[in-house]
């Protein structure tokens, strides 16, 4: 069985994860999971998480950890036998503890982009609410202005995607990100990218994911992502 590999990207809001975790999931064939994603699937689907977790969405406030860690620590379960990269978790030192009892991380990527190259990026997103596809007025605008590309529907701002809305935004995320950075920089495994471009911090985390990634065939041992919580 070809090795596993298991990496985690991180990073302010705007800087970027969802648009690089697609470009690695396309260039290196690992299953994206978007924390994001799965809370949207379980809003749609009328879950008892999904109902909790919009009270808490619709305020602007990171769902509680054990709702996260309920919803997504039985997803990775099913995944013990794919390479995945992990956008949006954990968000908290309680889930990236909660995570590191259930599997072995092989990378983390932490982006490092600074506060005004954030408020730009994010005045421009626009976001397609059904699927999460984002898009940008600057950088990767729709086909048709205001309108997602697959389904034809409308687009929107998130309201905390308002630069009045960023720097409290940003503040937290800096209180609760730095002890996530510090446990994964302990473990050796944190490389973080620092810039204002996309596409110019792509090569680095390409040319370092290139020489991480094994290459089909090669062989170790992986402790699964077990029931830990
Ligand atoms: N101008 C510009 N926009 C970019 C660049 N990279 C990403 N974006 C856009 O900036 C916005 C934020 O990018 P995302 O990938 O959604 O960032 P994120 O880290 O997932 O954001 P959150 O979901 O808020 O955590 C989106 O509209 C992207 O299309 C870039 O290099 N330049
Ligand atoms: N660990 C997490 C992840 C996400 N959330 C909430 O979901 C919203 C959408 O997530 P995106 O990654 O698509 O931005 C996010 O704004 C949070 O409200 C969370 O609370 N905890």
């Amino acid at each position: 069985m070809a090795k596993l590999f298991r990496a985690v990207i991180m990073g302010p809001p705007g800087s970027g994860k969802g648009t690089i975790s697609e470009r690695i999931a396309q260039r290196f064939g690992l299953t994206r999971l978007s924390s994001g994603d799965f809370i949207r699937e379980n809003i749609a689907a009328n879950t008892d998480a999904g109902v909790l977790a919009k009270t808490y969405i619709e305020r602007g406030l990171l769902v509680p950890d054990h709702v996260m860690t309920r919803l997504l620590l039985p997803r990775l379960e099913e995944m013990t036998r794919h390479s995945w990269l992990m956008d949006g978790f954990p968000r908290t030192l309680a889930q990236a503890e909660a995570l590191n009892s259930t599997c072995d991380l092989d990378l983390v990527i932490s982006l490092n982009i600074p506060y005004e190259t954030l408020k730009e990026r994010l005045s421009d997103r626009w976001i397609h609410p059904a699927s999460g596809r984002v898009y940008n007025m600057g950088f990767n605008p729709p086909h048709v202005q205001g309108r997602d590309d697959i389904s034809g529907e409308p687009l929107i701002q998130h309201d905390d995607d308002k630069p009045e809305a960023l720097v409290a935004r940003l503040r937290h995320y800096k209180d609760v990100a730095k002890p996530i950075i510090d446990l994964y920089k302990s473990k050796g495994i944190l490389h973080t990218f620092s810039g204002t471009e996309t596409d110019r911090i792509w090569p680095y985390i390409n040319s370092l994911l290139s020489t991480k990634i094994p290459m089909e065939g090669t062989h170790r041992t992986q402790r699964p992502c077990t029931r830990g919580y």
